[in-house]
C-alpha cells in the first residue's frame, strides 16, 4: 500500500482519504503499485500497452512527470492521484514517465512515497536508443518549422564524440540506475530487454507478469506481426491495434565509422551497467 512519508510534497493526503477516492460504481483512484520509470524512448508505450492486456492492470493515459517537474511535485500527492484512472480495489495502478529514470531527484522522492513500489525499467541497445532520441527531436523541430542539425554533427565535435549531446547522458545506464540503487533494492526494479520487446513481445511481457506476481493471463495469441508496420501489434479481445506512427519511425543514415565511436563510447559504461544489475544484454 502507499504510504504517505514525512518529508513528502507539502499537501499530503488526510488519513481519511487513504490515498483512494472512490466511485459509485466500486472503482476508485489508487496512487500507482507499479511505474515505469524509463527510459525515453526504451519502448515505454508499447510496455505500457502490453501490460494494459491484463485485466487486473488499469494504466494511467498520459505521462504524468509528478516527481520530475516541480509544478506538478508542489501540488502533492492529491493531484497525483487525481491523474490515476479509476479502476477496481483489486486492480494495480500504473503510470509510465520516461523522464523519472534519469532524473537524479526522482528515486528518493518515489521511495518517500512508497519504498515497496514496483519499478518497471525498459532498456534499449544504447546506440540505437541515441538514434532514437535524436530522431524525436528531428520530427519535434520539424513540425514546429525550427532549424535542426544533422546528427553526425551533434553526436561528433572535433572529431570525438560530442559529450555535450544530452541524448549521450540519457544513454549512460549505469549513471542513473546507481542513483536508483540508493533507494530502491534490485529486486524492486525489473529491467525489460526493450530490443527483445521489439523482437519477440510475449516472452518479455510474461516476465513482467511473473515480476508482478499477476496471474497468468496474457497470451502469444494478444500479439501479432505487422508487416506494414514493421512491428508487433496488439489484438485485444478481437481488436487489433498498432501502436502511434511515431512509435517506430525510421532512424537517420549514420557513417559506420561514427557508429563504431559510438558503440566503442558506450562499451565500459555498459560493462558498468551489467555489473551493477547482474546480467547481460545483447547490446553493440
Ligand atoms: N510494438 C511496438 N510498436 C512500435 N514501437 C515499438 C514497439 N515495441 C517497441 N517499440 C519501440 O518503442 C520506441 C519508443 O519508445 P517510448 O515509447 O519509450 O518513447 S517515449 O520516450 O515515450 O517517447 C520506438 O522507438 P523508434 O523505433 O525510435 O520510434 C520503438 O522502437
Amino acid at each position: 500500500r502507499p504510504v504517505v512519508a514525512e518529508e513528502g510534497p507539502p499537501a499530503t493526503l488526510s488519513p481519511a482519504d487513504n490515498g483512494t477516492t472512490s466511485h459509485p460504481n466500486g472503482t476508485l483512484r489508487q496512487l500507482p503499485h507499479i511505474i515505469i520509470i524509463g527510459v525515453r524512448k526504451g519502448g515505454t508505450r508499447a510496455l505500457i500497452e502490453m501490460l494494459s492486456l491484463h485485466s487486473a492492470v488499469a494504466a494511467a493515459q498520459n505521462e504524468v512527470h509528478f516527481f520530475d517537474w516541480e509544478s506538478h511535485f508542489q501540488k502533492g500527492l492529491p493531484w497525483y492521484l487525481s491523474q490515476m484512472p479509476f479502476s477496481f480495489p483489486d486492480q494495480l495502478t500504473v503510470e509510465k514517465t520516461p523522464a523519472y529514470f534519469t532524473s537524479s531527484k526522482v528515486p528518493k522522492r518515489i521511495h518517500q512515497m512508497n519504498p515497496d513500489i514496483k519499478l518497471l525499467l525498459i532498456l534499449r541497445d544504447p546506440t540505437e536508443r541515441v538514434l532514437s532520441d535524436y530522431t524525436q527531436v528531428f520530427y519535434n523541430r520539424l513540425q514546429k518549422h525550427k532549424r535542426y542539425q544533422p546528427i553526425e554533427s551533434v553526436l561528433v565535435k572535433d572529431g570525438e564524440i560530442n559529450l555535450g549531446y544530452k541524448a549521450l547522458n540519457r544513454s549512460l545506464y549505469y549513471i542513473h540506475m546507481q542513483n536508483w540503487l540508493k533507494y530502491f533494492p534490485l529486486g524492486s526494479i525489473h529491467v525489460v530487454d526493450g530490443d527483445e520487446l521489439i523482437r519477440d513481445p510475449f516472452p518479455e511481457v510474461k516476465k513482467v507478469e511473473r515480476f508482478l506476481k499477476l496471474e497468468p493471463q496474457i497470451n502469444a495469441s494478444n500479439f501479432y506481426f505487422n508487416k506494414t508496420k514493421g512491428f508487433y501489434c496488439l489484438r485485444d479481445h478481437g481488436r487489433e491495434r498498432c501502436l502511434h506512427d511515431s512509435k517506430g519511425r525510421a532512424h537517420p543514415h549514420v557513417a559506420p565509422a561514427i557508429l563504431q565511436k559510438l558503440y566503442q563510447f558506450f562499451h565500459q559504461p555498459n560493462k558498468k551497467f551489467f555489473e551493477l544489475v547482474g546480467r547481460t544484454f545483447n547490446w553493440n
